[in-house]
């Protein structure tokens, strides 16, 4: 253990197109919101691994010696493709959490503690580790992600795995390609306990930020990519990604033939959309591509639809902003939870204003949001804001 006191963050995501076809090997356009999480990780004396997590009520600790036991005849993590099926069913054991349990806070107790034991699987080490975040947990914005690639971060470096790249002049930093890609493969194991069959988009977009396009593990980085500006809207319907995911997957065994080329298509229109936006960065943004890129909004939006993620809140914020020329689509697992609503440039304040009201009167949050924010970063006390400082230091 080499440091006392550790913060990072991570930021949630939107995908733009290929939500659920990704899982399947096809492309998906996604990128990084400026709606965070933050992880404070400190060493103690206490004899006893502690988590807070101030979002989902959830206040635990265990004592060490309580979980060595569980680390018996542990595989080495090795290449970090598969989770350890045997310790998770101990865990699983251990904490009463049972193998269908989607719950909120079940999920995110295994996670942190897999996490925890196979980092520190050498010398389990006294830790308290406190999780705050802007996002809506379960909405679609990558909330998972966004905490298990905080907790990989934190884990890794305080474990002395990777560095711990923040020098005293600084009050942000973030670490070197291969030690990201250690974070973003480690972030990925939670994600396969919190989702059961995630594709790795969202914990690479909470790693390394930004704009990407993700293709059956392949990540590139788009830099060039006109600026746009985004609604969006939260239903507020909860839902679990686990249970969408694994629906799709049920479909698409039930109707191969019917399903396969759904997918193919929405994979069509993310490289549609793809070559749009290249082609508006490069010769400047014209009322055509707007025309487009709303277009493949519709398109995807009733692909998804037919993979049964959609509902009826969704439906009711695609014909709200329909009403004002205005296209939305589900942003994540779907449905409920969040919707993307494009905004031409040429939008009036007085039509944005009129949908946030409508939408409000829906009871749903709704706002303007910017996007390509940075990835996981170390920081410094003097970077955090003195409210999230607040959240943090209070445990
Ligand atoms: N701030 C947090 N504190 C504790 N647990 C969290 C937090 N944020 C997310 N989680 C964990 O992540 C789970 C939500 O993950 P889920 O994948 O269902 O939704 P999401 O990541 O917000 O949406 P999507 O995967 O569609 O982008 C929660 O049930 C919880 O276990
Ligand atoms: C629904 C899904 O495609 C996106 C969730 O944000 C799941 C995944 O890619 O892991
Ligand atoms: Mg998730």
């Amino acid at each position: 253990m080499q440091t006392r006191e550790f913060l990072v963050s991570a930021p949630g995501k939107v995908i733009l197109h290929g939500e659920h076809s990704v899982v399947h090997g096809k492309v998906a356009l996604a990128v990084s919101l400026n709606l965070r999480t933050y992880l404070r990780l400190q060493s103690t004396a206490s004899g006893e691994v502690r988590i807070n997590l101030p979002n989902i009520d959830t206040f635990l600790a265990w004592e060490i010696t309580a979980l060595q036991p569980l680390l018996a005849g542990c595989k080495e993590q090795g290449d970090l493709k598969e989770l350890d099926a045997d310790l998770l069913k101990r865990l699983r054991e251990f904490t009463g959490i049972l193998d269908d349990s989607t719950d909120t806070r079940s999920m995110a107790v295994l996670a942190f503690l897999y996490m925890y034991l196979t980092v520190f699987a050498e010398a389990l080490a006294s830790i308290t580790v406190s999780v705050w975040s802007e996002l809506p947990t379960g909405a679609g914005l990558g909330s998972s992600a966004a905490y298990n690639v905080c907790l990989s971060a934190a884990l890794l470096s305080a474990r002395g795995t990777i560095s711990s790249p923040l020098t005293p002049q600084q009050e942000s930093a973030r670490w070197c390609k291969d030690e990201m890609e250690l974070i973003n493969r480690w972030a990925f194991m939670g994600e396969k306990i919190i989702h059961g069959n995630p594709s790795g988009v969202d914990n690479a977009v909470g790693t390394w930020g930004g704009f990407l396009r993700y293709h059956a593990g392949n990540i590139t980085p788009l830099s060039w990519v006109p600026i746009l500006r985004i609604l969006l809207t939260n239903t507020k319907v909860p839902r679990s990604t686990k249970v969408l995911v694994s629906g799709v997957k049920d479909k698409i065994n039930k109707f191969s033939s019917v399903m396969k080329p759904v997918l193919e298509s929405v994979s069509a229109v993310s490289c549609t959309c793809e070559q749009t936006l290249t082609e508006m960065a490069t010769h400047g943004p014209s009322a055509e591509h707007y025309n487009i890129l709303e277009e493949l909004i519709d398109i995807n939006q009733h692909h998804l639809n037919v993979m049964g993620v959609g509902h009826s809140s969704l439906d009711t914020l695609c014909r709200v902003t329909l009403a004002r020329g205005l296209h939305s689509k589900l942003t994540g697992a779907g449905g409920g939870g969040c919707g993307i609503t494009l905004l031409r440039p040429e939008t009036d304040a007085s039509v944005i204003q009129s949908t946030f009201e409508e939408l409000k009167s829906c009871g749903f949050d709704c706002w303007e949001t910017s996007i390509g924010a940075p990835g996981v970063q170390q920081h410094s006390s003097a970077a955090l804001s003195q409210d999230v400082l607040k959240i943090l230091n209070s445990y």
